[in-house]
């Protein structure tokens, strides 16, 4: 069954708090943005997991260099599962599943920029990593033609443990499903809804459905 990840892309602990008290029943992944970490630092952290103990709590540092230390500053706040950039030297990687190992938590690695996703994913899935993130950003998302089917093809072919984030929402959650994802990550389908339980609720019995 593929697990539902909301991602916070707000930035204030205050905003992210009240956004996660009404999806959780619907997540089981709630996703600590990385501007609302800029903004927040590892304090969010902390708050997210006191509130939500019984939820994965991800870290999305999109971490470029020192993978053990920065690993180590998110699972010693209280994250789960903390992203490392899939770019960077694969010493970066195996620093941050070292520190993963330690605290029994999980290493997520987060493809945005990388021209061969799926090449990557099965690179670093040799790694000890949790799962790999086929992820198109925000700006990626906001250049003319760019379409979330590209991110289902890749997972369809990666042969390993990935998630989608880059416009998953109602419209495409059942494309995602198909595509055999370990997790479908959505934002702004549930933290710009009008109703973001409702929107949650609906990407929670989307990715259900038989
Ligand atoms: O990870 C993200 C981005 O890099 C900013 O932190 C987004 O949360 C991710 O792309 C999902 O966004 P949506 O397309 O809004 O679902």
């Amino acid at each position: 069954m593929a697990k539902l990840q909301v991602a916070i892309d707000l930035l204030s602990t205050k905003e992210a708090l009240e956004l996660a008290a009404k999806v959780a029943p619907y997540v089981d992944i709630i996703e600590l943005g990385t501007p609302l970490i800029k903004s927040e630092g590892l304090a969010v952290i902390k708050a997210m997991k006191a509130a939500h103990p019984d939820k994965l709590v991800f870290a999305d540092f999109k971490t470029a260099d020192t993978g053990e230390l920065e690993a180590g500053m998110a699972f010693g706040a209280g994250a789960d599962l903390v992203t490392i950039l899939g770019s960077v030297d694969d010493a970066t990687v195996i620093g941050a599943v070292k520190a993963a190992k330690e605290h029994g938590k999980g290493v997520v690695v987060d493809t945005i920029g990388v021209k061969d996703r799926v090449k990557r994913a099965q690179e670093v899935s040799k790694l000890g990593v949790e799962f790999v993130e086929l992820h198109a950003g925000l700006d990626e998302q906001a250049q003319p033609g760019y379409s979330i089917q590209v991110l289902i093809d890749e997972a369809k072919r990666a042969g390993v443990p990935v998630s989608i984030a880059g416009g998953v929402n109602i419209d495409t959650i059942a494309a995602v499903k198909a595509a055999g994802v370990a997790v479908a990550v959505a934002g702004g389908a549930i933290y710009g809804a009008k109703d973001p339980a409702a929107a949650a609720k609906a990407l929670r019995e989307a990715l259900d459905a038989a």
